[in-house]
């Protein structure tokens, strides 16, 4: 048995203002560093202890790992940092307002492009200043692994390498593991561990800073699916809040107005 801890990370400044951020590297707000530290008390308060932090490459996360770890007397542990933990390439959606971007283009596509399975929104171009082709992080990364856009299932293929070639040997060593990540990176994770069909993940939301807690079977399946919120009356409503960015499913306001495969199924554990 092994314990796994997703945590995503705290409210960021452009969480506060409803803005698309895939992989702009904004901080965490100010409640996004409340967030993170009730995040750390929490895992104090259930007496969980990681023995190694993964996080993305993107400081929210980072910042977050950081602040929660700091709250448990943690700060020392190992951390592994991979691309592949980041949150979903917004595309040229980066930076854009949600409720606008829902106003201008409609309900329907505003949501296709926000939780649909398999349609990216529009590619950002290269040489847009929000495009992260020239970022430092990822010199190392062929030009062509760096996404101009994502849809949730480009972000579970390119998750799943790093769970099986990272993630699970901790997991196997018997260490307690905490996976620091977002909002859709983590939708992807989740989607794997608790076999979600394309159609039912495009209503799971994560809520930010609440550890979810997962027991895993020696074939890294879940032992409850779902895994356990450590606050689950705080995670359901900040559930709703995340579901309703960019005005959600309530009624507008009066104003002016190629298929991707799915992971494959089997052993979670386990190379296919
Ligand atoms: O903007 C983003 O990068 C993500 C997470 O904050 O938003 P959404 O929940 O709309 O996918």
């Amino acid at each position: 048995m092994a314990t796994l801890v997703l945590l995503r990370h705290g409210e960021s400044v452009w969480n506060a203002e409803d803005l698309f951020t895939g992989w702009v590297d904004v901080d965490l707000s100010t409640k996004g560093e409340s967030e993170a530290t009730r995040g750390g008390d929490l895992l104090l308060d259930a007496d969980i202890t990681p023995d190694v932090v993964h996080t993305s490459l993107l400081k929210r996360a980072i910042r977050t790992a950081n602040i929660a770890l700091d709250v448990a007397d943690l700060l020392w542990i190992p951390v592994k940092r991979s691309w592949r933990l980041n949150e979903r390439h917004y595309g040229a959606l980066q930076g854009k307002n949600k409720a606008q971007t829902r106003e201008e283009f409609g309900e329907e596509q505003f949501m296709t492009w926000r939780r649909s399975y398999d349609t990216p929104p529009p590619p950002i171009k290269d040489d847009d200043p929000l495009s992260q082709v020239n970022d430092l992080r990822y010199a190392e990364l062929p030009s062509e692994l760096i996404p101009r856009s994502e849809c949730l299932a480009d972000v579970v293929d390119r998750l799943l390498p790093y769970w099986y070639d990272s993630i699970v040997p901790d997991l196997a060593a018997g260490k307690t593991v905490l996976v620091a990540a977002h909002g859709n990176s983590l939708r992807a994770l989740v989607k794997h561990l608790d076999d979600i069909s394309d159609e039912q993940i495009v209503g799971l939301n994560i809520p930010t800073g609440i550890p979810l807690v997962y027991e895993l079977d020696d074939d890294f399946a879940p032992l409850k699916r779902g895994g356990e919120y450590l606050d689950p009356a705080a995670a359901k409503a900040a559930i709703e809040a995340v579901k309703n960015q960019g005005g959600g499913k309530k009624p507008a306001a009066p104003r002016k107005p190629e298929p991707k495969k799915d992971a494959p199924k089997g052993r979670r554990g386990r190379k296919k």
